[in-house]
């Protein structure tokens, strides 16, 4: 189902869609409960329902341990005719068979221990599927098969894939005709993600694949379960061409345009591609090394422009010249995917990383991949081994000066859930205040309420959740259970009770978020320094 859109050719090429009303900020504008193809990625196949989508990881990971919005669902077991697919329900399991399942189920059982790559399985649920009204829609979108065609790499796989897709599919379809829908998969799927948007698989729905991209989007896609949603993320006017965007959007130009011609064929010129090298944006740009300067020295650099500082006339030391700073990024980048040059475990390539990075002195706190190793640190360290002090503080610097900059909405998806780990980190803390006290000295003077903050917290984030992931949402209702449960907590105590009931504005959450930026400040003195965070 869809709201307030239809679709027409775009300026951008092809065929976009196109609000047919004036549409609010928040307002919901496009409505997927069925996506037409939905699957499971190759990591994934064995933690998510193959019908409702809802992931049910191992236990420590990250996700599971706060946010999980499933929580109170059964355990997935496998199909027993294959025993590669899995569900969540028995209900899950029937109209999976009926719909598609009865088709793929023996084929995956020769298979095992084999499973087809996702793209492949995919691209048969899209034949098994597809309704004969559909077909002309799907083959009216971008293909790109020319551009496929030109990276001799990409076209070998590419040929490989829709050979296996045709040939374990069995359609009537000819091979090449089953290249194209294969070539229209890649450009058209979408990443399927939980709601707190940890990636488990794909998708694809010829309506939802007209959205054309913006690296400066009017509205963001979400996903409960299978269900797609997208919503406006400002007020969008009558005839205005609906954005989102394909990749992350937070990386300065030169990688978001190598990322957009390398996997989707084109050029964007949105005007944050467009305005970047006279940009003073900290996504951009780096400030001038000079002391006495406050202005930045733009992304141009990167793109091998002018080294001299446009307000002081100094000219940048040596490493911070294009290729060395490239070769930063690129290092950072590393160290976040795994793939570091060299030795060492994740977490001291991390800090060895952010370190690098906050040495220069000329690196801001909002460009990447300095909030993308903060974030992995978080995530994929200091949970995962109960560092709470730690993932506090990092998700605080996050919380404080990254979010507001790069989703400059309170209600964008990614702040709110940003906010509901740190408000799950702070309940953590206030079991353990002593913790934060050996790990950050600095707290000891601080006499912190943590009551205060976390119930802060989620009063801001229950007021934003229903434009933010729908007030339906699973996560909504992981929110608002979150939220009785601190409530029972706060009822309990003469000096809390009083909050329950007061508005977002009378809690004093600022005022005690102010008292911590002295953990954020001590921080960075240490990154800054030879010292350990
Ligand atoms: C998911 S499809 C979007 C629907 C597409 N316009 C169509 O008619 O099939 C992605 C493709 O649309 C085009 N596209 C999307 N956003 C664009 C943009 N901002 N500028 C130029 N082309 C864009 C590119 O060809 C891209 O590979």
């Amino acid at each position: 189902m869809t709201h307030n859109v239809n679709s027409r050719p775009s300026p951008h090429g092809g065929t976009g869609l196109f609000s047919v009303c004036k549409i609010a900020p928040g307002e919901l504008v496009v409505d997927i409960p069925e996506p037409l193809v939905v699957v499971p990625d190759d990591g994934h196949l064995k933690e998510c329902c193959s019908r409702c989508m809802v992931w049910k990881p191992e236990d420590g990971v990250f996700s599971r341990w706060m946010l999980d919005p499933y929580r109170d669902g059964q355990l997935l077991s496998f199909c027993t005719g294959c025993r590669v697919v899995k569900y969540c329900s028995k209900d899950c399991q029937r109209v999976d068979w009926k719909l598609v399942h009865k088709l793929e189920c023996s084929m995956f059982k020769t298979l095992s221990p084999r499973i087809l790559p996702g793209s492949v399985r995919a691209t048969i649920r899209m034949l098994f599927t597809g309704p004969g009204d559909m077909w002309d829609q799907i083959r009216r979108l971008e293909s790109h098969e020319a551009g496929f065609k030109r990276k001799s790499e990409r076209w070998q796989m590419v040929n490989l894939m829709a050979k296996g897709a045709h040939g374990y599919s069995r359609t009537m379809l000819s091979e090449e005709e089953v290249r194209g829908l294969y070539c229209r998969l890649m450009i058209n799927s979408i990443t399927l993600v939980t709601p707190t948007f940890d990636p488990v698989g794909i998708a694809f729905d010829p309506v939802a694949s007209l959205i054309n991209h913006s690296c400066d989007p009017n509205s963001v896609m979400t996903f409960d379960g299978r269900s797609l949603s997208v919503r406006a993320l400002r007020e969008i006017a009558k005839d205005e061409e609906l954005t989102i965007s394909y990749i992350d959007n937070t990386t300065p130009t030169h990688r978001r345009q190598d990322e957009l011609i390398e996997r989707y064929f084109f050029k964007c010129a949105c005007t944050r591609c467009t305005s970047y090298a006279e940009s003073q944006d900290p996504r951009e740009a780096f400030a001038c090394p000079s002391p006495s300067c406050d202005s930045w020295f733009s992304g141009e650099i990167a793109d091998g422009g002018d080294d001299t500082c446009k307000k002081c006339g100094v000219t940048m030391p040596p490493q911070f010249n294009t290729p060395g700073l490239l070769a930063m990024e690129d290092q950072g980048w590393a160290v976040v995917n795994g793939t570091p040059t060299l030795p060492g475990d994740k977490s001291s390539n991390l800090i060895n990383a952010l370190k690098t990075l906050y040495m220069l002195k000329v690196w801001p706190l909002q460009h990447q991949p300095l909030p993308a190793l903060h974030q992995e640190l978080i995530q994929n360290v200091y949970i995962p081994t109960s560092a709470w002090p730690q993932a506090l503080v990092h998700s605080l610097t996050l919380y404080l000066l990254v979010d507001p900059v790069f989703y400059p909405q309170r209600y964008h998806p990614v702040r709110i859930v940003h906010a509901f780990t740190l408000a799950s980190l702070f309940l953590q803390a206030s079991g353990d205040p002593v913790s934060l006290q050996q790990a950050f000295p600095r707290a000891k003077k601080l006499e912190l309420d943590y009551g205060k903050i976390v119930w802060g917290l989620l009063c801001e984030i229950v007021a934003h959740v229903g434009v933010s992931h729908g007030s339906k949402s699973s996560f909504a209702e992981t929110v608002r259970r979150k939220m009785g449960e601190v409530e029972n907590d706060l009822r309990g105590s003469e000096t809390t009770r009083k909050w329950v009931g007061m508005r977002v504005g009378e809690i004093g959450l600022e005022e005690e978020l102010g008292k911590v930026r002295c953990l954020i400040d001590g921080l960075f003195m240490d990154l800054k320094s030879n010292g350990v965070p």
